[in-house]
């Protein structure tokens, strides 16, 4: 059964000075023919007047292109017509295409998916173009171009390789000796390329997750009441997010502000201030949020005493109120909320400490799903290395090439597919 074809505006939302509508599947020649009279050479912009296919009366007047597949962005025929931006006139284009056979509007993503089922790209770069849609920053911008362009695809299909390898090792130990009676050095051999293979895997799993980038790195603020913890949420996203009062316990509720700071997406986050004989219920509540606000910290800024500190692995102690006249010793940082002296430097601390904390630029960032599957992955590995049946040891390095195919989508991955296009905009 031949797909329908697709069709959406893929460019941003009217009124705007040009529409991309775009269209893909079998009928988008025949299609672009009963709009624009004549197929145009492929890929050259061509100027012509859209007609209603029916009534022949003149839509618009747009740049038509004809991109016949399979060398396309979904790997089907395609078309694009740029329109004017007009919302009357994005009306009545879309509605002669769907008056065409066979034509239907576009869900979401179901371009990209189209791209994915037809091997235009794999999954992990479907999933790096998701995140290219949704980058704000330069940083997410650049880790998801260079990963929708194969960065974590070639990563994967390097030990997959390598993988097969070890299989057809294990394979021909299965032909050519008895079974009870496996060369010896030959399964050294396997079982130091196999660790060789699983020590690579573990250095890819200690990489920050992906996730830290996307969401944003969660700095806590966090010290005794008064510090002065609300004024350097507010100085450090340049908006009155939290109530600032002379008040002891002021804030209670955890307060979130995301924001970006040399190209780097933070969520920073205010708490109660910290303090153990509080007689108030909701301030008692305020400060168990903040501990538990605290654990899940990539960062802290620290405003209370040195030796109060919370032992967390990348934590900032400042010196507040600079302008009172700090006296805190092996502060890292002194710092006024208040007059703005020291926000400069803090700043400047806490984009080296994400730096290290973030996916390193030029190397793959793995999420939450590809993490789960290269932990499986690994463990067949492990599996491998022990096993002295070679039957057993072929079966756990085809089980870590399967996890591996799910990365990548080459196999088992349904499930996700609705989850992962879903997100995508109609048109893409
Ligand atoms: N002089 C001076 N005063 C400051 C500075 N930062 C905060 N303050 C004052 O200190 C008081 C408490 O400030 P907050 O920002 O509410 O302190 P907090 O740590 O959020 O307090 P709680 O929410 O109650 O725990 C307010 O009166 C602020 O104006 C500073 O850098 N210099
Ligand atoms: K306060
Ligand atoms: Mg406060």
């Amino acid at each position: 059964m031949s797909p329908d074809t697709i069709f959406a505006v893929s460019s941003g939302a009217p009124p705007s000075a040009i529409s991309v509508i775009r269209i893909s599947g079998p009928h988008s020649g025949a299609a672009l023919t009963a709009l624009a009279g004549e197929l145009p050479e492929p890929r050259r912009a061509v100027l012509r007047s859209l007609k209603h296919p029916v009534d022949s009366h003149i839509l618009d007047s747009a740049l038509v292109l004809w991109f016949p597949g399979p060398r396309t962005a979904t790997g089907e025929d395609c078309a694009e017509l740029h329109c004017h931006g007009g919302r009357a006139v994005i009306v009545a284009v879309s509605a002669a295409l769907g008056a065409i056979d066979g034509c239907r509007p576009a869900e979401a993503g179901e371009f990209t998916r189209r791209a994915f089922a037809n091997g235009v790209m794999d999954l992990a770069e479907a999933e790096a173009l998701s995140d290219l849609l949704a980058a704000e920053t330069e940083r997410q911008r650049k880790q998801a171009l260079d990963q929708a362009g194969g960065l974590l695809s070639r990563q994967i299909e390097d030990w997959r390789q390598r993988l097969l390898q070890g299989s057809a090792l294990v394979e021909s130990e299965l032909d050519f000796s008895d079974e009870d009676d496996v060369d010896a050095a030959s399964a050294e051999k396997l079982r130091r390329f196999l660790s060789d293979l699983a020590s690579e895997v573990e250095t890819a799993l200690a990489t920050p997750p992906a996730e830290r980038l996307h969401d944003g790195l969660r700095v806590v603020i966090a010290g005794p009441p008064n510090a002065g913890k609300s004024t350097l949420l507010n100085r450090l996203v340049q908006r009155e997010a939290a109530i600032v009062t002379d008040i002891a316990g002021t804030t209670r509720d955890i307060i979130e502000a995301p924001v970006t700071l040399n190209g780097i997406a933070y969520i920073f986050t205010d708490t109660a201030g910290l303090r153990e004989d509080s007689a108030d219920a909701v301030e008692a509540i305020g400060i168990n949020r903040a501990q538990q606000a605290l654990v899940r910290a990539d960062i802290v800024l620290w405003l209370g005493a040195a030796w109060d500190k919370p032992d967390h692995p990348a934590l900032i102690d400042i010196a507040a109120k600079a302008d009172l006249g700090a006296d805190k010793a092996g502060a890292d940082c002194v710092v006024s909320a208040k007059t703005g002296e020291g926000v400069e430097a803090l700043i400047s601390q806490l984009t080296k400490l994400a730096q290290t904390l973030l996916p390193p630029l030029d190397q793959p960032a793995w999420n939450a799903r590809q993490r789960g599957l290269l932990r499986a992955f690994a463990e067949a590995l492990g599996r491998a290395q022990l096993g002295e049946d070679m039957l057993v040891v072929g079966e756990e390095l085809r089980l870590a090439r399967l996890a591996l195919d799910q990365i990548t989508g080459r196999s088992h991955v349904e499930d996700m597919l609705d989850t992962l296009f879903g997100k995508f905009c109609i048109g893409k």
